[in-house]
């Protein structure tokens, strides 16, 4: 008897089956394409994620008593817009969490709304990820393809929806719309006159742990799941990853390593960064959680990995273990689609600074992997600000299956650093959240107190700490001294586009 989890990450998709709490019996991976039809805008194809879902869930149940599956839980990226019309048909392109192209709407939210109404409403300000601005691109940009919507869904929601036929999300997830009202866990009524659209568009919502329905007919068909199979409500993939690695309580830090980067700490009760640095979301246990994202983490490694040097990651990583920390003084900024948290800047892009003859492939490289952990470091630094205790932090994420990345994490942190050595991540809380809607667990923090993995331990080295702490300064300088010369570059790059 077990679950199946489904994490619907931006590289790929990840499915699961568990039986003990925390471990993978069986694991599948299906890559999908990732669309940038324009500089700054990021896309996928719905269709892509449920093909690459349905073949994946067929792979990875053959062979399993159809009884002996439980329930599934669903996680997935974030504030994704997916446009639903009446017979369910999706009628545009995704518009993924890293796509850049609302900073207007943004700048109408934050400005003419206003950040103080946007922070009562949903605990947040504007950014070019989240979904509410998206939504105010497609009327105006697309108003024939709004006029047609039904619904207005978030990524894994489409693959509830095609699974059962209901439309449903969970409340971590829509924390990251701004059409939510995280504080009291409910679509923001305020924030819909602003948008201007009805609640009967919207996802039903649910806690991440409750059942929101069951697999139906065609998705039997096409997955090979029994139907009548529950489905949770799921969530977002950087809570279930959170509940995936045990980290619930407050005073407990996650990192993830995927395409974004993200720096996560669990919260007792609903708490706002005053400065709106960092989000503030619900969790997918009961709680809630603050974190800081940043869009180019492991992206920025497949980047120069794949695209730059047409390498391997495993030949490249080993011909950095070579290069000294610090990377002989090069520094390397990640920004290659703008970033979030901390600049909220469109217009950043990435930049190597400080280039000579001495630098070889391998510190470029090293320079890569020092540069992310410098940009998630900010997070950090702002969760330092607020007073929130910081001691040690898991990681997950593909990033972590390079052990020089984690000890340079551990290193510019500062920190020990745990990795677990099944890497399911947010696969492995869907699941879990799965088992507890299933009841089999009172709740999802009973679910993690049984939790069963085994983890590698990185401990920082002070001397490579001390080559860091006299950078980060400079990595800070960086961004601040380059930012006018983002924005005109933009302003030269759009005129290109235009010509
Ligand atoms: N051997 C490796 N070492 C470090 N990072 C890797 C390695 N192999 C793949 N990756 C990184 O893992 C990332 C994908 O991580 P994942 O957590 O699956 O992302 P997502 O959930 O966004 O799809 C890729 O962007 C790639 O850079
Ligand atoms: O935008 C965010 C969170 O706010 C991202 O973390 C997305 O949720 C994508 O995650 P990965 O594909 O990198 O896991």
């Amino acid at each position: 008897m077990g679950y199946i989890g489904i994490d619907l990450g931006t590289s790929g998709v990840k499915l699961i089956f568990m039986k003990k709490v925390g471990v993978a019996e069986r694991q599948v991976t299906k890559e999908y394409p990732i669309h940038h039809p324009q500089a700054g805008w990021s896309e996928q194809d719905p269709e892509d994620w449920w093909q690459a879902t349905a073949e994946g869930l067929r792979e990875l149940t053959e062979g399993i008593e159809p009884a002996d599956i439980k329930a599934i839980g669903v996680s997935g990226q974030m504030h994704g817009l997916v446009v639903v019309d009446k017979k369910g048909d999706v009628l545009t392109p995704a518009i993924l969490w890293n796509d850049q192209r609302t900073d207007e709407e943004c700048e109408y939210l934050n400005e003419v709304i206003g950040r103080d109404l946007l922070t009562k409403y949903t605990g947040n300000m504007a950014l070019t990820g989240f979904t509410a601005p998206k939504i105010l691109w497609l009327k105006k940009h697309k108003p024939e393809v709004a006029e047609r919507a039904q619904f207005f869904m978030l990524p894994k929601d489409y693959i509830g929806y095609k699974l059962t036929g209901a439309c449903f999300t969970d409340v971590s997830d829509a924390s990251g719309t701004l059409y939510f009202n995280v504080k009291e866990r409910t679509w923001s009524k305020e924030m819909l006159d602003v948008l201007g659209i009805s609640e009967s568009m919207l996802p039903t919502v649910h806690e991440s742990y409750e059942i929101a329905g069951t697999v139906n007919e065609q998705a039997a068909v096409e997955t090979g799941l029994p139907t009548g199979v529950k489905v949770a409500a799921g969530a977002g993939d950087n809570a279930a990853g959170a509940v995936g690695s045990a980290i619930i309580d407050e005073g407990t830090t996650l990192v993830s390593l995927g395409t974004s980067g993200v720096v996560f700490s669990p919260q007792e009760h609903y708490a706002v960064d005053k400065g709106n640095r960092l989000h503030s979301f619900c969790d997918a246990s009961g709680k809630w959680h603050i974190m800081g994202v940043m869009l180019s983490a492991a992206a920025s490694l497949k980047w120069w990995v794949e695209d730059v040097q047409h390498g391997n990651f495993d030949a490249l990583l080993a011909e950095a273990e070579g290069a000294p920390a610090g990377s002989k003084g090069l520094y390397f900024l990640p920004y290659l689609s703008g970033e979030r948290t901390p600049h909220n800047d469109p217009n950043a892009r990435g930049t190597f600074a400080g280039l000579s003859p001495l630098h070889t492939r391998a510190d470029m490289t090293r320079a890569v992997l020092e540069g992310v952990i410098f940009a998630l470091f900010e997070s950090v630094d702002i969760l330092k600000q607020l007073h929130i205790p910081f001691s040690q932090v898991k990681v997950i994420g593909g990033g972590t299956k390079s052990p020089l990345w984690m000890q340079i994490l551990a290193d510019l942190f500062n920190v020990r650093v745990i990795t677990a050595h099944d890497p399911g991540g947010p696969a492995i809380g869907a699941a879990i959240l799965a088992a507890v809607g299933d009841g089999a667990y009172q709740s999802v923090q009973e679910a993690c107190g049984t939790m069963d993995s085994t983890d590698v331990i990185y401990e920082p080295k002070e001397s490579n700490h001390a080559i860091y702490s006299r950078m980060y300064p400079l990595f800070q300088k960086l961004y601040v001294s380059l930012k006018d010369v983002f924005n005109e570059m933009q302003a030269i790059e759009g005129k290109s586009e235009e010509r």
